[in-house]
């Protein structure tokens, strides 16, 4: 079996990393011809943060090739990694994955947000389109080396829309997937309500992620004030509300959760914030713009969702 991971940032250098360890034969496709070669002479470098420990992986292990050297497979099972960022989700990505990828591959999509799978879905109708929902974390030091900043677990499935009766191929490929990532020391596992994980990882992000990047504060300080622990109740409110009338499950206990991550991640700097702080293109239009399009969808207005979306976008270079 063969992984390609398209992206060379935190989370594609970890899990190229983590498949080839496993003993996957891997690609990485980067953006840069700079980042290919450093990789192709240096290999990936893998901090833990849980072990104090680093490994690292090389060539012939793994293979780093620019993305304009992505093509179509040689007839094996070929997994498809998309490891970018909801930005870099555009016509041109899109174009070569319609070129070159095929009913046998299959995809798999990490982003945070909503909107993706469904076009993804729709320009490749051919294509088993699967949505992994992680909660390992992720830091890109360099080109070619990443901290393993928190240890987590990825669910992945298809979508009500293409969930068919599994076939033989479908179980062996996703087993061998599990396999190659379990060995290389990431947990993965089948969901057959891989949208309850997203909606539910969206409801975190939509919450603590734009709070975080316009109060300038790590994700645990949001417990710390009682104005910040009302606001975040006032987005949370108009998600569940909007997430009733959508007719998706959601039970009140998300709350309680959505406090455990802000204490989990207590010291982390939300993506969000770190992009801002960058002056680099956030991913609220697929987080907050995803909730209020769920609202648009289902007859619903979203002021907090939408104002949230407009105070981010207004900082956005
Ligand atoms: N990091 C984490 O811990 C987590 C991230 N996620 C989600 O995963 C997704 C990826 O996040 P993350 O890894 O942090 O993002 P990064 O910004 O670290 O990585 C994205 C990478 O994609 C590369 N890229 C952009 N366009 C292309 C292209 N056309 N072809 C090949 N490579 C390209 C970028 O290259 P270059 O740097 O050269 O521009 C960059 O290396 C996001 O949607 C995020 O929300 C989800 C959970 C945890
Ligand atoms: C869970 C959380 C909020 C952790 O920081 C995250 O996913 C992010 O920062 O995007």
């Amino acid at each position: 079996m063969r992984i390609e991971v398209i992206g060379g940032g935190s989370l594609g250098q970890l899990f190229a990393a983590s498949a080839a360890r496993g003993g996957a034969e891997v690609v990485l496709y980067t953006r840069t011809i700079e980042q290919a070669e450093r990789i192709m002479d240096s290999g990936i470098q893998v901090s833990e943060a849980t072990e104090h420990d680093a490994w690292k992986i090389r060539f012939p292990s793994i293979v780093a090739r620019t993305v304009d050297h992505f093509s179509e497979a040689d007839g094996k099972l070929r997994w498809i990694v998309l490891a970018v960022k909801q930005k870099h989700l555009n016509d041109s990505l899109l174009a070569k994955l319609q070129s070159n990828v095929r009913a046998q591959d299959r995809l798999f999509c990490l982003q945070n947000g909503v909107g993706h799978i469904e076009r993804l879905m729709e320009a490749l109708p051919e294509v088993p389109v699967y949505a992994a929902v992680t909660t390992e974390g992720a830091r890109r030091i360099d080109a070619a080396s990443v901290f393993h900043a928190g240890k987590g677990s990825t669910s992945f499935g298809r979508t009500a829309s293409a969930r068919q009766q599994s076939s033989v191929e479908q179980v062996q490929a996703e087993k061998m997937l599990m396999d190659a990532f379990g060995s290389g020391g990431l947990s993965l596992t089948v969901s057959n309500e891989i949208e309850n994980a997203m909606y539910r990882k969206l409801l975190i992000n939509a919450v603590i992620n734009p709070l975080t990047a316009l109060w300038k504060i790590e994700n645990g300080a949001l417990l710390e004030k009682e104005e910040r622990i009302t606001t975040m109740r006032a987005v949370f409110d108009e998600i569940m509300m909007i997430y009733s009338a959508a007719g998706i499950e959601a039970p009140l206990v998300w709350w309680e959760e959505l406090l455990g991550v802000c204490r989990a991640t207590a010291r982390n700097r939300s993506s969000m914030l770190e992009d801002v702080s960058r002056g680099d293109q956030t991913e609220a239009a697929w987080i907050s713009g995803g909730v209020v399009e769920l609202a648009r969808r289902a007859g619903k207005q979203a002021p907090i969702n939408q104002t949230l979306l407009n105070l981010i976008e207004g900082l956005d270079k």
